[in-house]
């Protein structure tokens, strides 16, 4: 399968939150100024706070005698005024913080949408073989949770980041401005813990990658085995599976463990710089200031000193930030970048799902030409041989032979599970199917498989999928044939029952019943019945046959079968030989009985059930 270049998780992040800002410019664009309006506001805060502080402490000589417009003028402004001014400023950035907020929680909201909406519509378009190597666990995760993440630290991450470095030098600026010596100290000691604070990050952050993608894996085992739940009850290993989460855990809690000891040197580093930084004010004041003879320059440090404090504190408040949102980003890293996987994995088919050619029925016939099969998956393995062979309109046909000798295969090349590796398939005689648009043709196509596939959702939406614009009554009407109408009468909710997950209240013959409603409601031109009737018991199974011979009747039909009953009266028989030898046989049924060779040997040795 081709890939696209895998990028780093943060580029990743980073490229999803460009992708999605970018795509809602037009309503996200007015939080640029909302956030400088915040930013003006820290720078501010504490220069209002110190201009009321010295209005109020100084006396009038002193205020005359007062120099620096940041200081002590007032901004030639009256006490009163600069309390009314804070004041409404507060009451406007808490309106400010009001409109950023809500619009981050719905941006955040709206990204983890589009991501789910992206992601699933990515993994409903891949071929078939992309899920041959991939746990559903797995990708659920992947759909749910990552989305979830990325959606919330996309808003989380660039505002604290954003905010931190503002604060940052803001903070530095206020100080410089207040008292630039001890500033001078206080920045020294900043960078220092920036110093310490990135070197435990960096070391932090690919330790919770592991954990990620360890928890990932993990969640994707559970998850699978969960879902096999009818296998566990049926074969009574509770104690088995249990152990086997237990193991399964182990690997998460030790690569989860050593986090802990770098999360609290983190903390350590964090509160001992905000302890440092808010000491070293006083005490180099003292040290700067202490041997003057007059006191007028201490006093006026400590005049100043609530302001100084406050800017001081967005200098710590940043590290406690980035702390806080630095486990979020390692996750939101590993989040992106696999969404970017999933999103950038290439299918090897091209569906023509917006173009191609539109058939308007499927009355003609189907060729395969010179098709030769491997599966991508294994190519080594060559499956069908130069196959040639056209089916008919109209006509019944059926696939046997030994088991792995490749009769589901075609109808997965039927299907477009998967292209022939080459040649062709020709529908009504002439489109390539690799050229059609794929919806449009399997329209004309019914596949009734094994274990039936039935829908979260009510009787009436199971029987109406694939032909949606069919009418309630039509649907009633195909249950009437199929022989299913009584017993969903019977239910108190009649066809507005919600079906199970995988139709787990209704018995196998039941299920293929609503099966064969589908189909009889959808009336395809190509049915084809993949062992339709292999999993049901022998009276069970005689009833859905007749019900499928009637199904059969005026439209091309192929069966995958195991038993004589399903194969006795179609048209013709193909028999196909072990190893990827390829037609052996054909025939009608008589004519194969009576003569030597692989399907005789085949019955006579009851390799097709009687
Ligand atoms: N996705 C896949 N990737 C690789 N090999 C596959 C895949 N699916 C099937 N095969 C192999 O292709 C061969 C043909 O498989 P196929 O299912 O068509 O056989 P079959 O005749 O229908 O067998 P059975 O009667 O047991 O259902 C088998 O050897 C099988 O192992």
């Amino acid at each position: 399968m081709k890939k696209k270049k895998e990028i780093s998780n943060s580029r990743a992040f980073i490229y999803l939150f460009f992708k999605y800002y970018k795509q809602d410019f037009k309503k996200n664009w007015w939080v640029i100024p909302n956030f400088v309006f915040w930013a003006l506001m820290l720078f501010l805060a504490p220069l209002l706070t110190n201009q009321i502080n010295l209005a109020l402490s100084l006396t009038d000589a002193q205020k005359a005698a007062s120099t620096g417009f940041w200081l002590v003028r007032f901004w030639g402004l009256e006490t009163t005024q600069l309390i009314i001014i804070s004041v409404a400023l507060l009451f406007f950035n808490l309106f400010n913080s009001f409109l950023f907020n809500w619009w981050s929680n719905t941006f955040a909201k709206q990204i983890e949408t589009h991501l789910r909406n992206e992601v699933l519509e990515k993994l409903i378009r891949q071929d078939i073989s992309y899920y041959s190597d991939k746990k559903i666990g797995e990708l659920l995760t992947n759909v749910i949770s990552d989305a979830q993440v990325v959606g919330n630290q996309a808003v989380d991450i660039p505002m604290n980041v954003a905010s931190a470095f503002f604060q940052s030098i803001i903070g530095l600026s206020l100080t410089f401005i207040l008292e630039w010596r001890i500033a001078l100290v206080g920045c020294v000691i900043f960078v220092l813990i920036l110093i310490a604070f990135f070197g435990c990050y960096i070391a932090l952050v690919k330790k919770w990658e592991k954990v990620r993608l360890t928890l990932e894996k993990t969640n994707g085992n559970v998850i699978d085995r969960v879902i096999s739940i009818r296998l566990i009850k049926s074969t009574g290993t509770e104690d088995y599976e249990t152990q086997y989460f237990k193991d399964k855990h182990v690997d998460y809690y030790d690569q989860g463990r050593p986090i802990g000891k770098w999360l609290s040197l983190f903390s350590v580093i964090v509160f001992a710089g905000d302890f440092l930084l808010l000491f070293t004010a006083p005490v180099f004041a003292a040290v700067f200031f202490a041997g003057d003879s007059d006191t007028t320059r201490m006093q006026a440090f400590f005049q100043i000193f609530p302001a100084f404090v406050m800017a001081q504190g967005m200098l710590t408040g940043p590290i406690i930030t980035l702390f806080v949102i630095s486990g979020g980003a390692a996750m939101a890293g590993v989040s992106s970048s696999r969404i970017l996987k999933t999103l950038n994995a290439e299918s090897i088919l091209d569906f023509h799902y917006h173009e191609g050619k539109e058939i308007k029925d499927l009355k003609g016939d189907i060729v395969f030409k010179n098709v030769k099969f491997r599966y991508p998956e294994k190519p080594e393995n060559l499956i069908l041989p130069n196959f040639n062979f056209t089916l008919q309109y109209g006509k019944s046909y059926a696939f046997v032979g030994e088991t792995g000798s490749g009769k589901s295969t075609i109808a997965k090349l039927l299907l477009r599970f998967y292209d022939p590796s080459e040649g062709q398939i020709l529908i009504n005689n002439k489109d390539d199917l690799k050229d059609l648009n794929l919806s449009h043709y399997l329209n004309h196509v019914g596949y009734v498989e094994q274990e039936p596939q039935i829908l979260f959702g009510t009787v009436l939406e199971n029987i109406k999928y694939g032909k949606f614009d069919a009418t309630d009554d039509d649907a009633i009407e195909a249950c009437k044939k199929a022989e299913l109408h009584a017993l969903v009468m019977s239910w108190p909710e009649g066809y507005q029952t919600v079906l199970g997950e995988r139709g787990f209240m209704l018995s196998g013959g039941q299920k293929q019943r609503l099966v064969i409603a589908r189909m009889i409601l959808k009336n395809p031109e190509l049915l084809i019945l993949d062992e339709a009737t292999s999993a049901l018991d022998n009276i069970v199974e005689k009833e859905i046959q007749n019900k499928l011979n009637q199904l059969m009747k005026g439209r091309t039909s192929v069966t995958i079968a195991h038993k004589l009953s399903t194969i006795k009266n179609v048209d013709h028989i193909i028999v196909l030989g072990a190893n990827g030898a390829g037609i052996v046989q054909e025939g009608t049924f008589n004519e194969l009985t009576k003569k030597e060779g692989h399907f005789k040997n085949l019955y006579e040795a009851g390799k097709i059930d009687k």
